[in-house]
């Protein structure tokens, strides 16, 4: 399928995720800083999408100090850094980086070779991911067309191609399991309104959008079979960091006894996190929340609380789906 983020030989090309819905745009970035500015704009975004454009930055970093075939480590190291350091919650990013990282001594190819290697993994893995948490939902739910209900954006713009949760929704649709998605718009950049609607159009699956708050209610109401998101970092014990409404969403599954499953990558596993208390969530500007679409929706100076992610605790989530399979007991695998 089109891949929404590429290696063209010195630069990374990606979609333009600030630029949707209005235009598909791809942007070219051939430095660190660009790629830099492109995740902190939320212009590449998604747990998945970011570790891949994190370790292709470094690849970048350590083509630029290379002279004479020699390698400036401690600037390559210090750049890659910086890249970790971009967005703090989804894992995926300081994960990709500290695994080319560790291919600085062997020169700019090796890490270029490793970051390209990310790169084609994404895809295999995700989709492996979707097609185990597919037949979850219908072994939970059985062979029928379901109403399912996803937060945020977790599709082929989060990854490479494809996608998590948003890939799984593919994989059922594909089987004709999926009779409406329903999902949130995702304030305050509305990821859900802008990306979420607009892949579900391109494939063609029938989707409605309710505000945030009205995902709760749709479950309270009976509209929901199941609900799957994506995540930006499974802890140890089960808990589950992930876009701020997931965990309203989560209690209101529980409480509604719907199944609520989470579909992520293994790189998105982070065992050395025993749980969601010890995971930094990104704190974003009021500016993000006292405005819509760049206008004005509260008084002037008004301050604002706005978190980018939120923590659903294990006990609430009916299962993590891997490319390995449905994970259960996370914390005995450490
Ligand atoms: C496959 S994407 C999984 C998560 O990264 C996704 O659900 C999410 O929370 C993204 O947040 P964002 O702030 O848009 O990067």
């Amino acid at each position: 399928m089109t891949r929404s983020l590429a290696w063209d030989g010195d630069a990374v090309v990606a979609v333009d995720q600030c630029a949707l819905p209005h235009e598909y745009r791809m942007m070219r970035l051939d430095s660190v800083d660009a790629v830099i500015d492109a995740i902190v704009r939320l212009a590449i975004r998604g747990a998945p999408a970011i570790g891949v454009a994190g370790a292709l930055a470094v690849a970048i970093s350590a083509a630029r100090h290379t002279r004479g075939g020699v390698c400036d480590e401690v600037a390559v190291r210090a750049d890659a850094r910086r890249i970790a350091e971009a967005r703090p919650t989804a894992v995926n990013l300081a994960w990709a980086v500290r695994r080319v990282a560790e291919r600085i001594p062997a020169g700019p190819e090796a890490v270029l070779a490793e970051a390209l290697a990310i790169l084609a993994e994404d895809e295999r893995l995700n989709r492996a991911a979707a097609e185990h948490a597919a037949d979850l939902v219908l072994d939970l739910c059985g062979r029928r067309p379901l109403r399912l209900l996803t937060h945020c954006n977790t599709g082929r713009l989060a990854t490479v191609a494809w996608g998590t949760a948003l890939g799984a929704i593919r994989v059922l649709a594909e089987g004709g399991h999926v009779a409406e998605v329903l999902f949130g718009e995702t304030r305050p950049l509305l990821q859900g309104a802008r990306l979420t609607a607009w892949e579900l159009a391109e494939a063609g699956i029938p989707h409605r959008m309710c505000v945030d708050s009205a995902g709760p209610t749709a479950l309270a109401a009976g509209l929901v079979d199941c609900v799957l998101v994506g995540a930006d970092r499974v802890c140890a014990n089960g808990d589950v960091a992930n876009k701020v409404g997931t965990y309203p969403l989560a209690l209101a599954a529980a409480r509604a006894g719907v199944p609520f499953v989470v579909v992520a990558p293994e790189s998105t596993v982070d065992l050395s996190v025993p749980s969601g208390a010890s995971v930094v969530i990104e704190q974003r500007s009021a500016a993000e929340v006292t405005t819509l679409a760049g206008a004005p929706i509260a008084p002037a100076g008004t301050d604002a609380y706005n978190p980018a992610f939120d923590i659903t605790p294990g006990d609430l989530v009916t299962a993590v789906v891997t490319e390995n399979g449905v994970q259960v007991g996370l914390k005995e695998a450490s």
